[in-house]
């Protein structure tokens, strides 16, 4: 029988922290050899070959420059990973070229499946919006997937030579409009009872595409974690999107 992965979980008391714990513990090729939570010295890991990293925004960052220190490869479905961060996380895998770090927006297929789609669609619409909702406890906004997305979009945007999106908006004093990231406006909704959804809006001449993901329950984002826990250790260096392990 194959060695089994030893596993660490950096945030483990939290919301996807605690799943994430159940999840390993049920995977039969999965050792789970620490549990860490704010406050805790992450030393050496105890010993994990891989860390899943689910903490807070102003964490994340310090969390796995410890974990490329230590050679442990990481797992990091944690928001907030701004160029800079990530710019800093890759000067420091170049100290450690063999460990992998993957920093995942969404775990969820549907998600993915929701960006890529996205991305084809994005060219054809002169229009696009997103909406994201979550449960009200989220500490960041908008979303890390609602930011990706409006990246992807404006991305394909350019690559068609598309323009602005039209807004004749010129009074907008509560700031009705929304965020706009990359050009694409993005709207959060704060609401107790949902946990995590996103509509991606396309508008063209006489028509609309909508594109929408809900995830109803954490479970939702398992299956992504143990995949990237059972692939970022074949890819070094920085892999920004868990589609990159699933040929998406
Ligand atoms: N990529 C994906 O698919 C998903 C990503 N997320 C993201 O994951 C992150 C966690 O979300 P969620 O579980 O809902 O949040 P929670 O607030 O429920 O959990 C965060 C946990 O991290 C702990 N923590 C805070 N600081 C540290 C630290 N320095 N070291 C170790 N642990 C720390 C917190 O402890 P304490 O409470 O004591 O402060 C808490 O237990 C968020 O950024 C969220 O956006 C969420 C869902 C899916
Ligand atoms: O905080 C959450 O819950 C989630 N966070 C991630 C994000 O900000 O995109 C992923 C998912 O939307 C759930």
């Amino acid at each position: 029988m194959t060695e089994r992965i030893k596993v660490a979980v950096i945030g483990a008391s939290g919301r996807m922290g605690s799943q994430a714990v159940r999840a390993v513990q049920d995977a039969v090729d999965l050792e789970l050899v620490g549990t860490f939570d704010q406050g805790d010295d992450l030393g050496d890991l105890g010993g994990a070959q891989v860390a899943v990293e689910l903490t807070v925004p102003s964490a994340s960052a310090a969390n796995i420059a410890h974990c490329v220190r230590q050679g442990v490869h990481a797992v990091v479905g944690t928001t907030g990973w701004e160029e800079e961060k990530l710019a800093a996380l890759e000067k420091e895998l170049v100290q450690q070229p063999e460990v992998g770090v993957l920093i995942a927006p969404n775990f969820a297929i549907g998600a993915l499946l929701m960006m890529s789609f996205a991305e084809q669609a994005a060219r054809f619409y002169e229009s696009v919006e997103v909406v994201e909702t979550h449960h009200p406890d989220k500490v960041d906004a908008p979303s890390g997937t609602a930011a990706r997305t409006a990246r992807i979009i404006a991305e394909a945007r350019r690559e068609a030579g598309l323009g602005d999106v039209p807004d004749a908006t010129e009074h907008d004093p509560d700031g009705a409009r929304g965020a706009v990231v990359d050009g694409v406006p993005v709207h959060a909704l704060r609401l107790r009872g949902r946990v995590a959804h996103q509509e991606v809006v396309f508008g063209g001449v006489g028509e609309a595409l909508t594109i929408r993901h809900d995830s109803f329950d954490r479970i939702s984002f398992m299956p992504g974690v143990l995949t990237g826990v059972r692939e970022v250790g074949k890819h070094p260096g920085l892999t920004v999107g868990l589609e990159n392990f699933l040929g998406l």
